[in-house]
């Protein structure tokens, strides 16, 4: 584990009243000695942006998506019954107003793709360096909580008192200035912890100066760095202090660099520290770093060691937004509406009760879900009256809510191949009420021989888990590049699968969604790809999702069809939100060119769970160029280790997308 890592506290408690969450940089501070120094000028640019960053406490999550399951045992009929006991009563009488959370469209949605609103205000913020961080920097709209109405009346925010209609704005505005000051200071904590020397280390950028012989960093040669790891590898502070030095000798190598040691020795020494201090395997940090700029994979790492913020999504079928909201205010839960992105979710800031056993939760008003998470449902609107297949659905966040947008109308099959995850899926379709749901268990590879012609179907694909890494640190350390090579062969045997289940002549839709909870190319953009190259009746369309980074069009060498540029990423250090990946295809007919195409490249075996080929409409679905080998002979390795037999030696190199 990493000395980061170390220091990380252990998993939030479920939320309770004024808990005031605590904050990684605050844990750095209180275990480690370090001299505090002020941040650098543009670390506090980043401060003033950082007002808008609140950080409400969490409820740790075994997984990436445990948070949306439910516990099978409990009674749910005997909660019900006792549900109205005490909510939506009397007592409920508020006074105040509840507007902001009766936006237009607060029913189910019907017709096309909602809007998506952000700030289009919101500065870019710089990186660390010199650069601007991104072009493509943008948050949706309060997700993070602004600070900005301060000019209101923070009377009524003594946070001992209840929480009432007349209080709750000011009260949720002082939270938010103390969250945002809490922000402040953490990122302050942040900045001046990896980079807290020199303030004009980071202002120098456009200074020709050149720099003094005793000032040049000292990279540590093959030897030096031996010696360091006999001796039990440096303390935090010289890897903090390293990591600083590193970034900004890259912002300006030729100026900055000692002479005769490389660009890639420095990098290398850095991934290798981002590694120790973060604490992840080489190989994953890596793989991660290379995503971004230098200073902004720094943020990107920094984010994984922070909480996103709790969110729930209304139950439409059972409630309105604005109903749920008041019966969790009288219950002295904390919240508003996440943004206008989104006319059913809301952020909970604090709450006086455990948020996943409230009776409104048992009832099935809510369903806790991370707010990326609705990004793919948004981008697949769902039409009332279709047939939807959720190929990978447990424990069934998206599926209950294409069930809402439907309006219990049409059918959505609710398929997962880990049966023992669709009990907490069942569990969830049933407490959130959804009576158009057929919950099914086979591998996704057998679809459609199961079943096709669907009007629409999401593919929220088993990933690395890359984009949670906030909610499971495990990912940090297990995963390995064999692990990417074949969750990525199993996305493209599934997108296939998926592509080949949407009937083309549906009247209303004729969609694919294809979505993951990891931020690496090999799962994302090179899937999408190869799907675009097998299937040349589907094209890219627009998701509808008017924030996110564009898709990679071109990635270290590779070069993806230009139209990835639709598909958008998500990001935990630039939308606070968990890292996620969505592509939106329209199925078309195949024409008579485009079969003969696409068979000529199907001749072989596509193997399903069982062994068995999957032949569609007559076809055989098939991996046969080039960048099949590998995959094909690693399963064709896997198929002899599981039956007791040794695998001959690779001939294929592997590869990882
Ligand atoms: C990212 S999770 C899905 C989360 C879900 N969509 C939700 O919103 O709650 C991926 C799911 O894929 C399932 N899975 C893995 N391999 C599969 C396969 N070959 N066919 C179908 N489902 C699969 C896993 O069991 C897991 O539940």
């Amino acid at each position: 584990m990493g000395h980061r890592a170390k220091n990380k506290q252990p998993a939030p408690e479920p939320l309770k009243e004024n808990a005031s969450p605590k904050k990684l940089g605050k844990r750095k501070a209180d275990n480690v000695e370090e001299k505090s120094t002020r941040p650098t000028k543009k670390a506090k640019d980043q401060l003033q942006k950082s007002k808008k960053a609140a950080k409400p406490s969490q409820k740790k999550a075994s997984g990436a998506d445990a948070w949306e399951d439910v516990d099978d045992d409990i009674d749910m009929k005997a909660q019900a019954r006792s549900l109205f006991d005490d909510s939506d009563g009397e007592d409920g009488a508020f006074v105040g107003d509840l507007d902001e959370f009766d936006v237009e469209g607060d029913e189910p949605l019907r017709g096309p793709v909602q809007t998506l609103d952000f700030d289009t205000d919101e500065e870019e913020p710089e990186v660390l360096g010199k650069t601007k961080k991104s072009k493509q920097i943008e948050r949706p709209s309060k997700i993070i909580p602004t600070g900005s109405d301060s000019d209101s009346d923070d009377s009524d925010s003594d946070s001992d008192g209840p929480i009432t209609m007349a209080n709750m704005e000011a009260r949720s505005k002082a939270l938010d200035a103390a969250a945002a000051a809490e922000a402040e200071l953490d990122l302050e904590e942040m900045q001046a912890a990896a980079f807290d020397e020199d303030d004009e280390d980071f202002e120098m950028d456009d200074d020709d100066e050149e720099v003094e012989a005793g000032d040049v960093f000292h990279l540590p040669s093959a030897e030096e760095r031996e010696e360091e790891k006999k001796n039990g590898g440096p303390d935090v502070h010289a890897v903090q202090r390293r990591m600083r030095q590193i970034v900004r000798v890259l912002g300006k190598f030729s100026k900055r660099a000692e002479k005769g040691r490389s660009r890639s020795e420095h990098i290398e020494q850095l991934v290798s520290d981002i590694a120790s201090y973060y604490g992840y395997n080489d190989f994953l940090a890596e793989k991660l770093f290379q995503l971004f700029p230098v200073a902004e994979a720094i943020e990107f790492f920094e984010a994984n060691e922070v909480p996103r913020p709790v969110t729930i999504r209304t139950n439409t079928l059972r409630t309105r937004r604005r109903d749920l909201a008041q019966a969790l205010i009288n219950r002295g839960v904390n919240l508003e509406p996440i943004g206008k992105w989104t006319n059913v979710g809301l952020q909970v800031f604090e709450s006086s009760v455990p948020i996943g056993a409230t009776p409104e939760y048992l009832a099935g008003h809510y369903m806790l879900q991370a707010a990326s998470s609705f990004l793919p449902v948004i981008a697949l609107a769902p039409q009332p009256q279709e047939r939807v297949l959720d190929m990978a659905s447990a424990p069934g966040g998206k599926t209950t809510h294409i069930a809402a947008l439907l309006q219990n109308t049409g059918v959505v099959f609710a398929n997962d191949t880990n049966k023992a995850r669709t009990k907490s899926l069942s569990a969830n379709v049933h407490r959130l009420g959804c009576k158009n749901v057929v919950v099914c268990s086979y591998d996704g590879r057998e679809f459609p021989k199961v079943m096709g012609g669907f009007d629409r179907v999401l593919l929220d694909a088993p990933c690395s888990g890359t984009g949670v890494i906030s909610k499971d640190t495990s990912v940090k350390v297990n995963k390995s590049e064999r692990d990417f090579t074949l969750l990525a062969h199993l996305q493209k045997q599934l997108i296939l699968c998926a592509i080949d289940s949407v009937s083309p002549d549906s009247k209303t839709g004729g969609y694919l969604v294809y979505s993951t909870c990891s931020v690496t190319v090999d799962e994302n953009e090179a899937v999408v790809d190869y799907a675009l190259r097998k299937r040349p009746n589907v094209k890219l369309v627009d998701t509808g999702l008017e924030f996110g980074r564009e898709g990679y069009t071109k990635y270290r060498g590779k070069v993806f069809n230009p139209s990835l540029n639709l598909t958008r990423r998500f990001y935990p250090h630039v939308h606070n939100m968990d890292g996620f990946y969505v592509a939106k295809f329209k199925v078309e007919k195949r024409g008579k060119k485009t079969q003969e195409t696409s068979t000529d490249r199907m001749d072989v075996e596509m193997e399903d769970a069982s062994g068995t080929n999957a032949d569609e409409k007559g076809e055989p679905i098939a991996f046969n160029d080039e960048e099949d080998k590998p995959y094909l002979e690693e399963a064709a390795r896997r198929r002899m280790k599981a039956k007791g037999l040794r695998p001959p030696p690779r001939t294929t190199v592997k590869t990882a997308a």
